[in-house]
């Protein structure tokens, strides 16, 4: 009651309209004191004085309202590495970088981002006003035809044999007006009526359209807004929208090489995605083919391989079909051990953003023979409170000089097989005689105490190692071509890992071998693999390891998705 009589001024005329209205209504209403009280208190009070006041700034500064920039993430991520790389950060550094870390002002920059980099104009010219009789039922749009495509498909309607809207695609000129929707029926394209003609006739008034189209259509019955999705994923195969005979529209399509991030946009047709490379603002999205469509059109190529394979067989007897098509790859007896039923295609990813404290542990995989031993030991030798490699486990007896513990873990080999059959073992083998292995649990706590442990395991611990609980970035240490090879290796007097009795060098046949195995794993895991490192010059091989590991503990990097949810 007070809080109207005290009149404390009120800078918005709206907000002392409303006071005043309140005051005479108060005396001609019968109403309770206390709710004119309460509201005269609201309107007086300074929270919603500063809303109204923001809200008018904002009203009246719309029309000049630009952002300043369309890279506010980008921004946060340089920010962040500065920090990083800060030798003793202050306190609100930290601070700063624990913000810039959260993932709900990540969320806020990236929405900041899309909007700021979205284009709303061109301005169109006005709407014609002579419009149908049923107007009430039909929507004229207008498009500026530029470089980009209208952003939309057409199709026939298998029922009715209307044009109708197929799909938009996401950020294009037709999602852009928000005035075209899927199953809107096409009527008439620049002025000429398209009712009853096929969609090469339509598609043939827009390539000839030139500036402004004109298109009158029928809304379909329930428009189906799209919603952008989040989904990103990681691409495990080329794709080229041109060399595409079944895309819907080859100009539509999105091309992207292995391994591009790409931000999935739409998943509702269950053959064509619609998606963006990650981090292009372009506006416009693409279609690729989606998983299932991938998927199949691989089990197809696999089906025709095999077909050609049994073809050529001599005397009509074909082998057995699954080695028959490793035969076409490889020869057969080595590829036994590849799993030929996995079919990359697009896996789900998401950033993960270095943990304080708890580094991913770094896997290096590669042909035998290769130099992952090598790498690991400079590492090891270069900072040991940093590094550590886990030690592995043996049950042959020690020899002199060896410390259990240091060389290796001597244990009865009844314990390496229980390890063994609990899957608790990166890798074992058997080697004359005695087994060896490395425990898995060594690894968890080594990186549980901070430390960057470094494996070079057979490609196949990739099974175990590649976990949401370990993390690891995987990097493939790959030979050069043969000619380096060679030289590279007879320049360093390296020695043969193929006989481990003697210290001879590598021999051409061994060398040509580490070639052939570089390319089966290259073929068989290469989405496993976060990076290539050619190991040719052991020094600079040395310093692009040294570089990607500072990457990992600087940078947010891509993920599978499940590691990070
Ligand atoms: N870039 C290089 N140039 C010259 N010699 C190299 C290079 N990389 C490694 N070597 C040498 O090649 C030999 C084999 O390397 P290393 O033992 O590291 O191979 P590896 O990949 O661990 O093999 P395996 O997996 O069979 O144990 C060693 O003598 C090593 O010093």
């Amino acid at each position: 009651m007070t809080a109207i009589m005290s009149h404390t001024p009120i800078g918005d005329p709206a907000l002392t309209g409303l006071v005043q209205r309140l005051e005479q209504a108060k005396n001609q209403l019968d109403s309770d004191d206390e709710d004119f009280g309460f509201l005269a208190e609201l309107l007086r009070s300074r929270g919603l004085q500063a809303l109204v006041q923001v809200h008018s700034k904002v009203n009246s500064a719309k029309k000049s309202m630009q952002p300043v920039m369309s890279n506010a993430e980008d921004m946060a991520i340089a920010l962040m590495k500065e920090i990083h790389f800060k030798n003793i950060p202050s306190a609100d550094a930290i601070e700063l970088f624990a913000i810039l870390q959260s993932c709900h002002l990540q969320g806020v920059l990236q929405s900041h981002d899309s909007i700021a980099s979205k284009d709303f104009s061109p301005h169109l010219p006005d709407i014609p006003t002579e419009v149908d009789e049923d107007e009430e039922t039909v929507k004229i749009v207008q498009l500026v035809k530029s470089h980009d495509p209208m952003g939309a498909t057409i199709k026939q309607d298998e029922q009715t044999g209307a044009i109708v809207i197929a799909r938009i695609l996401h950020g294009g000129a037709a999602d852009r007006s928000g005035l075209i929707h899927v199953g809107d029926e096409v009527h008439e394209v620049n002025g000429h009526y398209v009712v009853g003609s096929t969609p090469a006739h339509v598609l043939q008034i827009l390539m000839e359209a030139e500036g402004t189209i004109t298109f009158k259509l029928v809304p379909a019955g329930s428009s189906a807004h799209l919603r952008e999705s989040k989904v990103r994923v990681r691409a495990y195969f080329d794709y080229d929208p041109k060399q595409d005979k079944h895309i819907p529209c080859k100009e539509a399509g999105l091309s992207f090489s292995k391994r591009d991030i790409l931000h999935i946009v739409a998943q509702d047709d269950p053959f064509w995605w619609q998606a963006r490379r990650e981090g292009d603002r372009s506006m416009r999205a693409g279609l690729i083919p989606s998983r299932q469509l991938q998927e199949r059109r691989i089990a197809a190529q696999r089906a025709e391989g095999k077909a050609k394979a049994k073809a050529k067989s001599p005397g009509g007897c074909a082998p057995s079909s699954a080695t028959r098509v490793k035969m076409i790859h490889y020869d057969a007896a080595e590829s036994e051990e590849f799993d030929r039923e996995e079919v990359a295609t697009y896996e789900e990813v998401a950033r993960l953003y270095p943990r304080p404290g708890l580094p991913r542990p770094v896997v290096l995989i590669g042909p035998p023979g290769v130099g992952r031993n090598e790498l690991k030991r400079r590492l090891v030798a270069i900072d040991p409170d940093k590094f550590r490699s886990p030690v592995p486990m043996t049950s042959r007896p020690p020899r002199p000089g060896e410390v259990d513990g240091r060389d290796y873990q001597f244990v009865d080999r009844s314990k390496l097989h229980e390890l063994a059959e609990a899957g608790q073992l990166v890798e074992h083998g058997e080697y004359k005689g005695h087994m060896y292995g490395t425990p898995l649990e060594d690894v968890r706590t080594l990186v549980n105490a901070g430390y960057v442990v470094i494996v070079n395991p057979h490609y196949q611990a990739l099974k175990y190692l590649r976990c949401a609980e370990l993390k690891p970035y995987v990097i493939f240490i790959e030979p050069p071509p043969l000619a380096l090879l060679k030289e590279s290796r007879a320049a360093a007097h390296a020695t043969s890992t193929f006989d481990a009795d003697t210290t001879r060098p590598f021999t051409e046949e061994e060398l040509k071998k580490m070639l052939k195995s570089s390319q089966r794993i290259q073929y068989h895991y290469s989405h496993c693999f976060d990076e290539v490192i050619v190991n040719d010059v052991l020094s600079s091989a040395f310093t692009r390891l040294m570089d990607a590991i500072q990457r990992l503990e600087s940078e947010p990097l891509w993920v599978p998705a499940s590691w990070v949810q």
